[in-house]
């Protein structure tokens, strides 16, 4: 058995980790108004894996011993245990069908090579026995990037980087570093950071997630602002493709022709596997802090994070959730435990009651945290500078005891969809990213259209915003929507989803900040970047793998037919 860390087979992350309410006195009664349910305790601690009902394997001996010769017998597996792991990504939709054995088209086989060398033997062979090749980096995708066509006829093999995850070479003098591409987040930084070094790229998926898939996707983290995206961070890559591997080398600018690294970022498996990345590093900084301020309105906390942007402070994130999600970051408070909790809980009672007397109306209040870091010095210089523009818009600042617990709790919120998800509850979210003059009418336009699918379906629903990643040109925001599911379930998640997708195209807004394109978004590509852009992402497609053996339906072309009909109004 190969030594590669995974997700539990039915849900996000870790066994044995979970989101409790019973300890946070206000999150059922939000719950109750959000989507009209009365919360039970946990039940599910874990799923057997013998309920799982997985279609046999449909791979032949003569191409099991094909694959088996390339990387061995050990590290090409085909049990059913192997085979659901890797079968899908970790949207809403990924685990439901999970959990309730819909599986669509399971790999047949997983393969971990152990080397760039086996990796081309098996990119070469799925184009001699013609097989369908799904790379498989930390299977966080949210966006189902992982899941073979359904009515896929050909040998499904799914290669799983995991082996190849570590950092080889350090460029001290450049801050570069070339790093296998199946290194998962927290196996990477515990490496660079032992030589003084991180990359700074934190999604909040960091544990889960690996830089190839990263690369793959065009991933953001939450701390972009100071670090970049990943297609900033990234400065050259090894892909290897049929016949041969494309080398480009680390560079930190280049004018030759149309950028082929922003070829390969976002490419989702399409042009071939990633196995190593140049990246940019950064020594490990001195000081971080993150403080937390409370806004009197969204707009006043919007603009505050657009100057922040404009200064130049260089803060290392900065972002501001909406009232709604204020409201819910509150209620998952947990009970004070301690004499010095209780006395900051009734010292938080006390500046509620304070602001509300000052004329705040407490239900638009906005919360948002922006982390600072540097040296000590250059960690209270841009601290002050924020001080002056936060201060301009009214805000409050609520200081580093909230901030530090919101950088510690900042990996645990995906558990929640699970514990949501067991109380007949979805969960999820999506996400865009538009010009700083175009953000209200989006946030505005993305919260009616949301609204209008939960009246079309006679539900309670809940949608909530926080602004993230800020550019010179725009910000991403963020929408997390909620409502309890029935049996109806793909129709329902469909509708609140296209409407939301729709919305964002239509108020001028990228269909997707980071989370990728797949399956799910690959309907609004023509609306996104225009019929003849999709030609020409059509024809890259058809040159660079006329055989379809690469991760085929994925960016565009997809065969998700319910998506497709509803954003055409063709379904009720
Ligand atoms: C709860 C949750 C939170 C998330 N938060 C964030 C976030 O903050 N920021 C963000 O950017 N994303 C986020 N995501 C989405 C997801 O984590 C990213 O898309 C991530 O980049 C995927 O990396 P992975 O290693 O898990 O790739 P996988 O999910 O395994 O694969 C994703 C795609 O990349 C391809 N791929 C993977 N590795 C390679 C390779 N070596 N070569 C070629 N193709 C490859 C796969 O074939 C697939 O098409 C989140 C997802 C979830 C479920």
């Amino acid at each position: 058995m190969p030594n590669v860390k995974h997700q539990k087979w039915w849900g996000w992350g870790e066994e044995n980790v979970f989101f409790t309410y019973e300890n946070k006195p206000a999150f059922a009664p939000i719950v109750k108004r959000a989507v009209g349910i009365d919360l039970r305790p946990r039940e599910r601690d874990t799923v057997d894996f013998g309920t799982a009902q997985v279609p046999a394997s449909r791979i032949t001996d003569a191409q099991l011993a094909a694959l088996q010769g390339i990387s061995g017998a050990e590290n090409t597996l085909t049990d059913d245990h192997d085979r659901v792991i890797h079968w899908a990504g970790k949207s809403v939709t990924d685990i439901i069908k999970t959990l309730q054995n819909r599986f669509d088209r399971v790999p047949d086989v997983v393969v971990y090579p152990g080397s760039e060398d086996e990796v081309q033997a098996l990119v070469d062979a799925a184009v001699e026995l013609d097989l369908v090749l799904i790379p498989f980096g930390g299977g966080s995708s949210i966006s189902r990037s992982l899941q073979a066509r359904p009515e896929e006829t050909r040998t499904v093999v799914s290669v799983d980087l995991g082996r190849l995850n570590q950092v080889l070479e350090i460029d001290e003098t450049s801050g570069l570093a070339r790093i296998q591409a199946g290194v998962l987040g927290p196996d990477m930084e515990e490496q660079l950071n032992a030589r003084g070094w991180t990359l700074g790229h934190f999604p909040d998926s960091f544990n889960h997630s690996t830089l190839g898939g990263w690369a793959a996707t065009r991933s953001s983290g939450m701390q972009s602002d100071k670090y970049g995206d990943i297609a900033e961070i990234i400065r050259g890559m090894n892909v290897v493709r049929p016949g041969g591997i494309v080398r480009l080398r680390p560079l930190p600018s280049t004018s030759t022709g149309p950028s082929l690294r922003e070829m390969f970022i976002g490419s989702e498996g399409r042009l071939g596997i990633i196995t190593e990345v140049w990246v940019q590093i950064h020594r490990q900084t001195e000081a971080r802090e993150v403080i937390a301020y409370m806004f009197p309105t969204w707009q006043q906390g919007l603009t505050a994070m657009r100057h922040i942007h404009e200064s130049e402070v260089h803060t290392t994130f900065a972002r501001i959730s909406d009232a709604r999600e204020t409201e819910f970051s509150l209620a998952t408070q947990k009970a004070p435990t301690s004499l010095k909790k209780t006395v900051s809980a009734k010292g938080q009672d006390a500046l509620w009651a304070l602001m509300r007397k000052r004329g705040w109306d407490t239900d638009a209040m906005c919360i948002a945290y922006v982390c600072f870091e540097g040296t000590k010095q250059d960690v209270l210089r841009k601290k002050r500078r924020v001080s002056g523009i936060v201060h301009k818009q009214g805000a409050l600042i609520l200081g580093s005891g909230p901030g530090a617990l919101y950088d510690q709790k900042k990996f645990d919120t995906p558990y929640l969809r699970d514990f949501l998800l067991e109380q007949g509850v979805i969960g999820d979210v999506s996400e865009t990213a538009a010009p700083w003059a175009k953000l209200t009418t989006v946030h505005k336009n993305v919260y009616d259209a949301a609204q209008s699918a939960f009246d079309e379906l006679g539900k309670t629903g809940w949608i909530m915003s926080h602004m993230s990643h800020s550019y010179h040109s725009g910000a991403c925001l963020y929408f997390t929507f909620a409502f309890e599911y029935s049996d109806d379930v793909d129709h329902e998640y469909a509708l609140v989803k296209t409407r939301i997708q729709q919305a964002f195209i239509d108020s001028g807004g990228t269909l997707s900040h980071h989370h990728g394109v797949g399956a799910e978004h690959s309907p609004w590509m023509e609306q996104d970047v225009s019929e003849g852009g999709v030609q020409l992402l059509r024809g890259l497609f058809q040159i660079a793998d006329p055989g379809e053996n690469f991760n085929p339906g994925k960016v565009i072309d997809s065969p998700d037919t319910l998506h497709k009909a509803l954003r055409n109004g063709e379904a009720g």
